[in-house]
């Protein structure tokens, strides 16, 4: 699913009307109609609309007809000046004032309504909010964030910025979000994720050539994508032919982070999975994991130590390596990850602390022979690039992109939404939920994204895929642990994402 910012929704809009003859009141009216069949599916009977003075209210007006119409106990509201509501919107007003309907302006009536209806809509702002929402309209969206039982917002939550996805003054929180044309960026990051509720996106009518022409080089998780990606597996397999893929990690008092990535591996369908790890350490790991094979190494107070003959052969062995989980912090892991970044031609993951050995080398990814994936949380985005989390935070597409482009790596910037981009392209997830902010389950995502590159799809693939199921997995596990998830839950329903 393609994703836009205003402007983009916009040219889109505008070339619909322009190129493709779709007149803008035909596009109002199937908006009207997407959020009446939201409303349809529902045992409801009372609605009050609230709109604004542009075509976000003009869809609210249009829905009110529809609704009416059908047979609906319909509150109308506006907030706003009438005499600035104009084109199709005025279109829409106008037809209501023509039937007789009582347009409400009273903040008090709304808020009695409220009380008492099944469903509230939320048309005040769309794509078009320019501002910090003040005044009436603040006391609006207070009301119904209060009142409201249900709330609908129409195409974004009011208050929520559509390119930023941050809150402008307050917004609503809505329990479902009807979207026009494509996902909203704003609807999927920020304060947007959380104040969008479910997400319904409705081409209404727009040609799918008509966004193709605007080169969106955004996406997200929505029906089938990308669960669209898993290959099928077929009968005449066997372990050799599903990938072999090593995890490098573990140092004397961390073995369960390579445990984790170890049986993610497993559980996401690897053929052949092997850990590189300390001999203190392999006993411990393998009472825990039996399937997988282990390549033990040599250690120096504690931590890995490798010869480079050793790491020669460790690239060859694999169709691609982790490195970093559970590996500690010590000078020798650095000159590690810079003698592979040097040499390796296999698909490389460096995650965890194997980040935060790449902060003082990060200049060896522009001279890499391999692929490279980097799954930073903020706080070691933040050690590698110098920002501030919350910049990054707040500007996570844009830093994720331009960090993938300098050192043309595939970055997979964790958080509420994942973003996944290789400096062009940019997937962002929205599957998983708070549960998952949890030791390991970052463990988790590497051994997934580590197997799937194993099994043959691409890094950036498999990190936006990997991203996705790790979600889905996630979501499975909060709906029988709630918070109290553990990672390795996560690692349990990996496989029923998958099918
Ligand atoms: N293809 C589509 O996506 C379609 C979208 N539609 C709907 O159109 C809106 C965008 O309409 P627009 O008139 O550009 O903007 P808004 O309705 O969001 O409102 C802008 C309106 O509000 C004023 N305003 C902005 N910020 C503030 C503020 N903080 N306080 C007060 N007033 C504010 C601004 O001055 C304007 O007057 C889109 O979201 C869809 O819902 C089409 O209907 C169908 C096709
Ligand atoms: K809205």
């Amino acid at each position: 699913m393609k994703v836009s910012k205003a402007q983009n929704m916009r040219n889109i809009d505008r070339r619909a009307m322009e190129k493709y003859k779709i007149p803008g009141i035909v596009l109002m009216e199937n908006a009207a109609w997407a959020l009446f069949k939201r409303i349809k599916d529902k045992e409801v009977k009372r609605v009050v609309v609230v709109c604004g003075v542009g075509n976000n209210g003009g869809d609210g007006f249009a829905l009110s007809r529809l609704l009416m119409i059908n047979g609906y106990d319909v509150s109308v509201y506006l907030f706003g000046d009438e005499d600035k509501i104009k084109g199709d919107a005025r279109i829409n007003y106008e037809i209501l004032l023509n039937m007789g309907v009582l347009i409400k302006k009273e903040l008090e009536d709304l808020k009695q309504e409220l009380k008492y209806s099944d469903v509230a809509v939320d048309a005040l702002f769309g794509t078009g909010l320019d501002r910090e929402v003040e005044g009436i309209h603040k006391e609006v969206i207070e009301a119904i964030n209060l009142f409201s039982k249900y709330t609908i917002s129409v195409d974004i939550p009011s208050g929520i910025n559509s390119d930023t996805g941050l809150k402008m003054g307050c917004a609503v929180l809505a329990n479902e979000t009807v979207t026009f044309g494509t996902a909203k960026l704003g609807l999927l990051i920020n304060d947007g994720r959380e104040h969008s509720g479910t997400i319904y996106i409705d081409n209404i009518s727009i040609p799918k050539a008509c966004i193709d022409e605007e080169g969106l080089k955004i996406t997200t998780n929505y029906s089938e994508f990308p669960k669209s990606l898993l290959k099928k597996r077929h009968f005449d397999v066997n372990k050799g032919s599903c990938g072999k893929v090593a995890v490098i990690g573990g140092c004397f008092n961390m073995s369960g982070a390579v445990t984790l990535s170890l049986k993610a591996a497993l559980r996401t369908g690897s053929g052949l999975v092997t850990g590189v790890v300390q001999r203190s350490i392999v006993d411990r790991i393998a009472s825990f994991l039996p399937e997988a094979t282990y390549r033990i190494c040599n250690e120096k107070d504690g931590y890995l130590l490798f010869t480079t003959r050793e790491l020669d052969e460790i690239m060859q062995s694999y169709d691609a390596v982790a490195v970093g989980v559970g590996i500690g912090r010590s000078n020798h892991i650095t000159s590690v990850i810079s003698y592979l970044l040097e040499k390796s031609t296999k698909p490389l993951i460096i995650d965890a602390d194997g980040l935060n050995m790449l902060c003082s080398i990060k200049a060896r990814l522009k001279t890499k022979k391999c692929q490279v994936v980097l799954t930073p949380h903020p706080g070691e985005f933040s050690r590698l690039t110098g920002l501030d989390v919350d910049y990054i935070n707040k500007n996570r597409v844009d830093v994720a992109v331009n960090f993938a482009k300098e050192y043309g790596c595939i970055l997979l910037l964790k958080g509420a939404s994942t973003v996944v981009t290789d400096g062009d392209r940019v997937y962002i997830n929205t599957t998983g939920n708070p549960g998952m902010a949890t030791g390991g389950s970052g463990d988790v995502l590497t051994g997934v994204i580590l197997s799937l590159i194993g099994q043959g799809y691409t890094p950036y693939d498999a990190a936006l895929l990997g991203a996705y199921l790790h979600g889905c997995a996630g979501d499975f596990a909060y709906k029988k642990y709630g918070n109290g998830l553990v990672a390795s839950d996560i690692i349990e329903y990996i496989g029923q994402a998958m099918l």
